[in-house]
């Protein structure tokens, strides 16, 4: 029998989802940043998102508290903003060892509570358990408007491929202090002609390919046109992961004026492009690495 570490992560979430039933009321399943399922009023949709943060895999025993809480909550907002949606509501799920002492878990709390209400959700409630280690689940619904959020899923041969801001070197600390990109979706939505979003949380190499496969695509990345950050190689950028920049595709039409219009509404918002997207048939790189949970 085979073992988790054999698999690796996405061949598992494929056995996993594979024999998951669906019905008319899920609008998009298990595959991308978050789930869409038809909502309460016809012109709106429901988008799901829930997300794990563990001791010794997502911060150490001596990150602090706030710091924690934080980061549990702008992951899901990351993925919120990847799919051009708005976060509403949270539910936290807290497994802790009993010997934890009630500071940390209200620091916790203090770090979640102030970036939910930065971005105006509410944490309507969750659920508390014992473990050995501490661990921060966050899931969260929200809204889009029919018919538009942007999947991974329909990006095609031609479309330019675009990533805001810098990758590489988060573990010095960006992993924990990231600005989801919430707003500045809304604002690429409205002024680009966006055919596909994922929010780069396992490394461009591993996201990329990700991408390209949920639509059917092959994808020529251009390396020197990668945004690094300061201090860090490209193979860095490709593979330390945990950015929480957006990789998006749009229409090879892409203008720079309608570039210009989000980067001055936003004016810490960097966007370029990093290359394109082929036909399945005339891909000749193959991205390798980036972050697996299970395969190292
Ligand atoms: N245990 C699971 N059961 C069912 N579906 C899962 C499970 N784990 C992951 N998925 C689904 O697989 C897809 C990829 O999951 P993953 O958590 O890697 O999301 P991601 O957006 O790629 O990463 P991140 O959450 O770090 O941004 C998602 O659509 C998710 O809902
Ligand atoms: C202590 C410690 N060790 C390593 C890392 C780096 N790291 C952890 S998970 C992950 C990928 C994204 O996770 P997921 O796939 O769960 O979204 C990365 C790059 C860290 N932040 N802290
Ligand atoms: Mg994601």
């Amino acid at each position: 029998m085979k073992t988790l570490a054999q698999v690796g992560e996405d061949e598992l979430v494929r056995l996993i989802t594979a024999g998951l039933k669906t019905d008319a009321g899920v609008l998009l399943g298990p595959g991308d940043d978050c789930a869409v399922v038809r909502g309460p009023t016809k012109s709106e949709s429901l988008v799901l998102k829930t997300d794990t943060i563990v001791e010794g895999v997502h911060f150490t025993p001596d990150t602090a508290p706030h710091l924690i809480g934080r980061k549990a909550i702008a992951r899901v907002l990351s993925d919120f903003a990847a799919m051009a949606a708005i976060p509403r509501h949270a539910l936290v799920t807290l497994i802790a060892p009993p010997a934890t002492p009630v500071k940390r878990i209200l620091g916790l709390y203090q770090g979640m509570s102030r970036l939910a209400d930065e971005f105006a959700v509410r944490i309507v409630g969750g659920e508390t358990s014992s473990g050995q280690q501490l661990i921060l689940t966050v899931s969260m619904s929200g809204t889009v408007p029919n018919k538009q959020w942007v999947t991974r899923s329909q990006a095609r041969a031609g479309d330019l491929l675009f990533v805001t801001g810098r990758l590489g070197g988060s573990i010095r600390g960006k992993h924990l202090k990231f600005h989801p990109l919430v707003k500045e979706a809304q604002c690429l939505v409205k002024h680009l002609k966006l055919t596909a979003m994922m929010d780069l949380s396992d490394g461009l190499a591993k996201d990329l390919p990700r991408l390209a496969a949920r639509s059917g695509v092959g994808y020529e990345l251009v390396a020197e046109d990668i945004p690094v950050n300061r201090g860090c190689t490209v193979q860095q950028a490709l593979n330390d992961g945990e950015d929480y920049e957006l990789l998006f595709t749009a229409s090879p039409r892409t203008t720079a004026a309608q570039l210009q219009k989000c980067m001055q509404a936003y004016p810490n918002l960097q966007l370029k492009c990093i290359g394109k997207l082929l036909p399945l048939k005339k891909q000749r790189q193959s991205l390798l690495g980036g972050w697996d949970h299970f395969k190292k």
